[in-house]
């Protein structure tokens, strides 16, 4: 077992840890991230059309802080980085308890990412990020050069401690490659779509394994999908028979088979029930290796994409 799924096991002969505290991963970098964090990307509520802020993503924001997650995963492009500076900033737990990812989609017709950066700490009302991404590599599409170049503009900002870590998401083997040729601070993280219908092994290749082996954590979005948007597929009876085993819910389930291969886990929702269930149980108990081939296994039945197909058909990307 190596030290990130050690770090979300349940705890044995050491102290209990407080229910509903989450375990965190060490980055290549020295900082540490929380292996479950709480999305604002798939949260959509109807912006106020007089004040454009909308008061519901606040209070989602701020039940799940208040139901204890600290990992909190933003984007300039999900418009509501206002709505998730009020949620911080209204919330008991102090920002230093907090840790706060966003993410810029770099487009030519906004090439600095600098000035990105300042509007989204703005909207935060914050004065550093934990985590800043490239949204993704779509940028690079016609020109690979600017891959290098744009990350030599990420690296100023984490030298310039607005960024405290820096990194990518939506990233392919082929698109990390020529920044960790030359990085003086590499990538910490990777944040991709990932779930048993989505593994990234096209080839023979293994993403998730490629990017840990490199000192590149990974970080999944939509690890629920099996049980949202690709339903009735052919991980439903592993999932139903563990959940059972487990005294947990599918969810849950889902949850850990990427945390127990070492994946921090993005999900959301709106849900407080659900998702303070997850503090309870999902660091209470583990898969064996065995369980989560298992569900992979299965997985490999059926290839689903949730997110980005219309920019890999027009051609951005594989
Ligand atoms: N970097 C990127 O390009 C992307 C990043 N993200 C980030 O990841 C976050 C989470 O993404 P999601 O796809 O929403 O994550 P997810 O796969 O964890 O799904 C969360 C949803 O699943 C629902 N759910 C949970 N258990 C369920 C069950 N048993 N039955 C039915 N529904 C159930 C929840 O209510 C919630 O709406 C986003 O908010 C965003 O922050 C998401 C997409 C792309
Ligand atoms: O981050 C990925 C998915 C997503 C959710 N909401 C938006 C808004 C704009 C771009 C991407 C997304």
């Amino acid at each position: 077992m190596n030290s990130i799924t050690a770090a979300f096991k349940p705890s044995v002969g050491e102290a209990p840890k407080q229910q509903g505290t989450i375990p965190s991963l060490k980055l290549s970098d020295g900082n540490e991230i929380p292996l479950l964090g709480y999305g604002l990307g798939t949260i959509y509520f109807k912006k106020n059309a007089s004040s454009g802020f909308d008061e519901a993503t606040v209070s989602h924001a701020l039940a799940a802080i208040e139901a204890g997650y600290t990992h909190l995963d933003g984007a300039e492009a999900y418009a509501n980085e206002s709505e998730l500076g009020a949620a911080i900033s209204r919330s008991p737990v102090p920002r230093s308890s907090l840790f706060i990812t966003t993410k810029t989609s770099v487009s030519p017709k906004d090439p600095s990412i600098s000035a990105a950066l300042d509007r989204s700490l703005a909207a935060l009302g914050i004065d550093h990020v934990d985590l800043y991404l490239l949204h993704h590599p779509f940028f690079a599409a016609a020109d690979p050069s600017l891959l290098a170049s744009k990350w030599a503009e990420m690296e100023a900002l984490r030298d310039s401690g607005r960024a405290r870590s820096i990194g990518v998401s939506n990233f392919l083997r082929e698109h990390l490659e020529p920044i960790l040729a030359v990085a003086r601070h590499p990538p910490v993280i990777n944040q991709i779509e990932y779930h048993p219908y989505l593994q990234h092994e096209d080839g023979g290749e293994d993403l998730v394994r490629w990017c840990q082996g490199k000192g590149v954590a990974v970080a999944g979005y939509s690890v629920l999908t099996p049980l949202t948007s690709s339903r009735d597929g052919p991980v439903d009876e592993v999932y139903a028979r563990l959940a059972k085993k487990y005294g947990v819910g599918e969810s849950e389930v889902g949850l850990r088979w990427a945390l127990d291969q070492g994946v921090v886990v993005i999900t959301t929702g709106r849900n407080e029930e659900r998702l303070k269930g997850y503090l309870d149980r999902v660091p209470a108990f583990k898969l064996t290796p065995r369980e989560v081939e298992e569900i992979s296994e299965a997985g490999r039945r059926r290839r689903y994409r949730g997110y980005w197909k219309q920019r890999i058909q027009e051609g951005d990307w594989r």
